[in-house]
């Protein structure tokens, strides 16, 4: 809950800001994608379900189209009722927002960004599992597959570094380095930003680092390979959750395949996502679709390391999850308290790699932090393991800078903390 200690959470309340732009045009644009997504699959819903197929997709583009309406007139955000096991917690939040507000409900622009923001993902969900047949349906997967398909040339440039840095043996400082920069890269390939528009990895994944070092504005790798190097002979256990399919997804198996082939960790935990999620966030039909499309790939070598990631999942040393959580509107501080299961899982973690922008902004509230204020205070308690963010800027929302840091920039690149040019890899102990 909002505590006088902290500052206000990122809102549409204010004109010119990232977020009013964002509820103001960004998510309608997306919805109606959506929309359009939806009314063009009802022939194929008709031929696999008959009329009720057809009926489907209409009442869908209809739940879509009044939701959208919703935002952009402003108007009441409505309790969820579609039977998954996350709605009280949902309708939850929903009903101690309206206390706050005197019993007036929240809307678009007078609530959080950040819980209007995720409501609209779960309100597409409310949509889809409500039809009889379209349960499955996943109005993003046709993006998310392109993404993929596009990078296929920076996805082979990739697996032969991937390949090159595997045969030198053991990690050392630059090759770890080396490999969590090309992860954190990977987050710049994300289709909630673009807003559904194609934007995936074209050019070498490899070859910009050095020139990207300086917009790295927090660098705590050295940190993270100190933690590793201090545990090097007992068993470590990895977690990542995960942002983007795609691309990321990628980069994100590379680091992890890394890690263990290097033996700096012996098990990597892989979080996804429960439903589709800010277009591009990988859900677990993604993830298994990925490692099969890697697997089937006529490129000998993307096609071994499919099948070397499916291996390692039929022996568990990789363990996927997808807890209801990560799509719900809670930050982090709040997991303790609303998903204590998950807080103790994450427990049993010897570093956790949180990847993208969503996940910073739960990380630290989503609040209106002074750019220099301390890491460790905006994450608000939450702490079951060691972490390192891995994120590129796209919300105007950082903590942890050098005094001055934002100003130098601001003065060159007024778009610096939305536009996905700069990162942070931002670490804290436990
Ligand atoms: O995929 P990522 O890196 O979490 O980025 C998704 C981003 O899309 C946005 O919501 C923009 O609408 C960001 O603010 C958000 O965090
Ligand atoms: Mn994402």
């Amino acid at each position: 809950m909002e505590s006088n200690l902290m500052p206000e959470r990122l809102s549409a309340k204010k004109k010119g800001t990232f977020a009013f732009k964002t509820i103001a045009d960004r998510l309608p644009t997306i919805l109606t994608k959506v929309i359009d997504t939806t009314y063009q699959y009802r022939l194929k819903a008709a031929e696999l379900y008959g009329e009720e197929g057809a009926n489907d997709c209409k009442a869908l583009a209809g739940h879509l189209s009044k939701l959208r309406n919703c935002l952009q007139t402003d108007k009441p955000l409505e309790e969820i009722g579609d039977g998954r096991d996350d709605e009280e917690m949902w309708n939850k939040v929903l009903r101690e927002e309206t206390e706050t507000r005197d019993g007036v409900p929240p809307s678009a622009f007078t609530a959080s960004w950040l819980y209007v923001e995720c409501y609209m993902y779960r309100s597409i969900n409310e949509g889809i599992r409500k039809s009889q047949h379209l349960r499955d349906f996943d109005p993003f997967r046709n993006q998310k597959e392109q993404a993929l398909e596009t990078s296929r040339d920076a996805l082979i440039t990739l697996s032969l570094h991937l390949q090159e840095t595997l045969k030198k043996g053991a990690a050392n400082f630059e090759s770890f380095s080396e490999v969590i920069q090309i992860s954190l890269w990977g987050n710049k390939c994300d289709l909630s930003i673009s807003a559904g528009v194609e934007n995936s990895q074209k050019i070498s994944p490899v070859e910009p680092l050095q020139r990207l070092r300086p917009y790295i504005l927090v660098n705590h790798v050295e940190q993270v390979w100190k933690l590793l190097q201090s545990h090097s002979n007992k068993p470590l256990r990895l977690d990542i959750i995960l942002d983007n399919a795609g691309f990321e997804l990628f980069t994100d198996l590379c680091l992890a395949d890394f890690m263990m082939s290097t033996s700096l960790v012996t098990s990597v935990h892989l979080h996804y996502k429960a439903m589709p999620w800010f277009v591009s966030d990988v859900t677990a039909s993604d993830f298994h679709w990925t490692l099969q499309q890697l697997s089937d790939s006529e490129d000998k070598l993307l096609s071994s390391f499919g099948n070397k990631w499916r291996d390692y999942l039929k022996n568990g040393r990789w363990i996927v999850h997808d807890h209801p959580f990560w799509t719900t509107c809670h930050d982090f501080s709040e997991m303790k308290s609303v998903s204590p299961d998950l807080y103790k899982e994450l427990t049993h973690s010897d570093l956790i790699f949180l990847k993208g922008d969503l996940n910073y902004r739960k990380l630290v509230g989503d609040r209106e932090w002074s750019h220099t204020e301390p890491y460790e205070r905006a994450l608000g308690g939450f702490n079951p393991a060691p972490h390192c963010a891995l994120r590129t800027l796209k919300a105007d929302v950082v903590v942890g800078l050098q005094e001055g840091v934002d100003a130098k920039i601001e003065a060159r690149n007024p778009e610096w903390m939305v536009s996905g040019e700069y990162a942070v890899i931002q670490f804290s102990a436990k």
